[in-house]
């Protein structure tokens, strides 16, 4: 398997090269340069098997060869062995056909820990092999920091920098981060906000001179590897509805886009999907896109659902480039615009979009009623990113006969003050976090500018 940028000029890499790397040289993100069909076989043959065995025939095409099968089976099976629940991301039966799909249920209790649980691994595999050491930046707005240092920290080849908005975390997200004190994790608080932080990193991607020759690889879901785990979940959910014999729908709490672009290409691979919703907090800028083609950037807003505060949300750009029938030129010119105007899509794949996807954006009065209201209903507590999700997919599924998968991607004990604010007395953090409250912290506090970033990873790297 080859992947090509997005932007069309940076050379084509193997699953190797790819996943050792983030950003492509031409700025753009990569994606494979063909997708792998799943037949109806194929899909059908999965029901009942295992997540980690799902997990390894939905991914070695993406690996094509590069790791060998029963290399590669030990990874997988090793990554999902480290999940509380046994069949890793399990379904949850709300309403008649409205079900949870509970992707909260890896170490770091957020639907990150399921691909970063593999990258880790995968990482360290390629990198004992060719005797390298490497930096990893990654940006977090709260999850996949923590879920990226569960992942690494064990990894002797990596010194890992995670750089997260200085207090627009929760206290527990910031806690599962800087209370890991291992000698190759390095917390950094900026002093701004998470578009700062990734762009602070994609930035580095593109001028790697301060590293000196050392390898940048990236833990967001920018890297390709992020994306190929993730669309595992989809596959292994719709099949335990019924999938190939039935369609499904997913709704999906969405910001950088990562999550969402995995399920769309569980559907390019063959997967019967009838609907996607994305789901938005007050920052809704992939709705307003949807909804009114007003493709802008807005100020960023701190919601109760701070994971999601996000605007420029990278994986947008791989929806796009299959948007536009991989036309690397017309994407972008599109994003180059978008930088510095509000921008808007062309009619034609904009309708393209509008056949599978609806959107709708959800506030923080809106997140409070809906946890109060699901709970009164179901007796679930939810998360505010979840509680987006469960109200889009109430509001614009197209077809109530159709399954409509909710994804959960986090844990309520991690957004204890959502949960207060609903009128709930909190949720229990599980026993292995039991005194992550009185755990020492340790992170280094930095202004949200690329040099004195780049200057302390510089520093700092074993
Ligand atoms: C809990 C939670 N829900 C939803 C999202 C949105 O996912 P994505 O960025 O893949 O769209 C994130 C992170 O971005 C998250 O941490
Ligand atoms: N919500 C994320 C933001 C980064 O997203 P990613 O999927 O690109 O890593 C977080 O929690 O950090």
């Amino acid at each position: 398997m080859r992947y090509i940028s997005t932007r069309g000029q940076a050379p084509a890499l193997s699953f190797e090269e790819v996943v050792l790397t983030g950003m492509a040289s031409d700025g753009g993100l990569y994606v494979p340069e063909e997708i792998p069909p799943l037949s109806h076989e194929a899909l059908a043959s999965m029901a009942g098997l295992s997540y980690a065995e799902i997990a390894f025939r939905v991914m070695k095409p993406y690996v094509g060869g590069e790791i060998d099968d029963d290399t590669f089976r030990t990874i997988v099976r090793d990554a999902y062995a480290a999940f509380s629940h046994d069949a890793v991301v399990p379904l949850n039966q709300l309403d008649a056909n409205h079900f949870l799909l509970e992707l909260f249920h890896g170490p770091t209790l957020a639907f990150k820990d399921v691909a970063l649980q593999l990258l880790g691994r995968i990482l360290d595999h390629f990198l004992a092999k060719r005797g390298e050491r490497a930096v990893i930046m990654g940006a977090t707005s709260g999850d996949t920091g923590s879920a990226a240092i569960e992942g690494c920290r064990h990894c002797d080849n990596l010194d890992i920098f995670i750089l997260h908005p200085h207090n627009r975390v929760s206290e527990v997200q910031r806690r599962q981060m800087t209370t890991v004190l291992a000698d190759n994790v390095f917390n950094i608080a900026i002093e701004g906000n998470f578009d700062d932080a990734q762009a602070m990193v994609k930035a580095s991607f593109a001028d790697q001179d301060f590293l000196d020759g050392t390898r940048l690889v990236a833990v967001n879901s920018i890297n390709w590897a992020r994306i190929m785990a993730q669309i595992v979940y989809y596959v292994a959910a719709a099949v335990a509805l019924g999938a190939p014999r039935r369609d499904v729908s997913f709704c999906v709490p969405s910001a950088n886009f990562g999550n969402l672009f995995a399920g769309y290409m569980a559907y390019r691979m063959g997967l019967p999907v009838q609907q996607f919703i994305i789901a938005t907090n007050a920052n809704d800028i992939l709705h307003r896109t949807l909804a009114d083609n007003d493709f802008s950037k807005r100020d960023l807003i701190a919601t109760l659902a701070p994971s999601m505060d996000i605007v420029v949300s990278s994986n947008f750009e791989r929806l796009l480039f299959e948007a536009y029938d991989r036309d690397a030129e017309a994407v972008g010119t599109l994003l180059e615009r978008f930088q510095v105007e509000p921008a808007a899509l062309a009619d034609a794949p904009l309708a393209d979009l509008r056949r599978l996807f609806a959107s709708h954006s959800v506030d923080d009065d809106t997140i409070l009623d809906v946890i109060r209201e699901a709970h009164q209903r179901t007796q679930e507590t939810l998360d505010p990113h979840t509680a987006t999700g469960y109200r889009a997919a109430e509001r614009v599924r197209s077809d109530s006969t159709v399954p409509m998968i909710t994804l959960a991607t986090a844990h309520p004990a991690k957004f204890a003050e959502a949960v207060v604010k609903a009128g709930f007395p909190g949720v229990p953090l599980p026993p292995h976090m039991d005194d992550l409250l009185e755990r020492e912290e340790r992170y280094t506090v930095l202004p949200a500018t690329l040099e004195s970033v780049q200057r302390f990873v510089a520093e700092q790297r074993r």
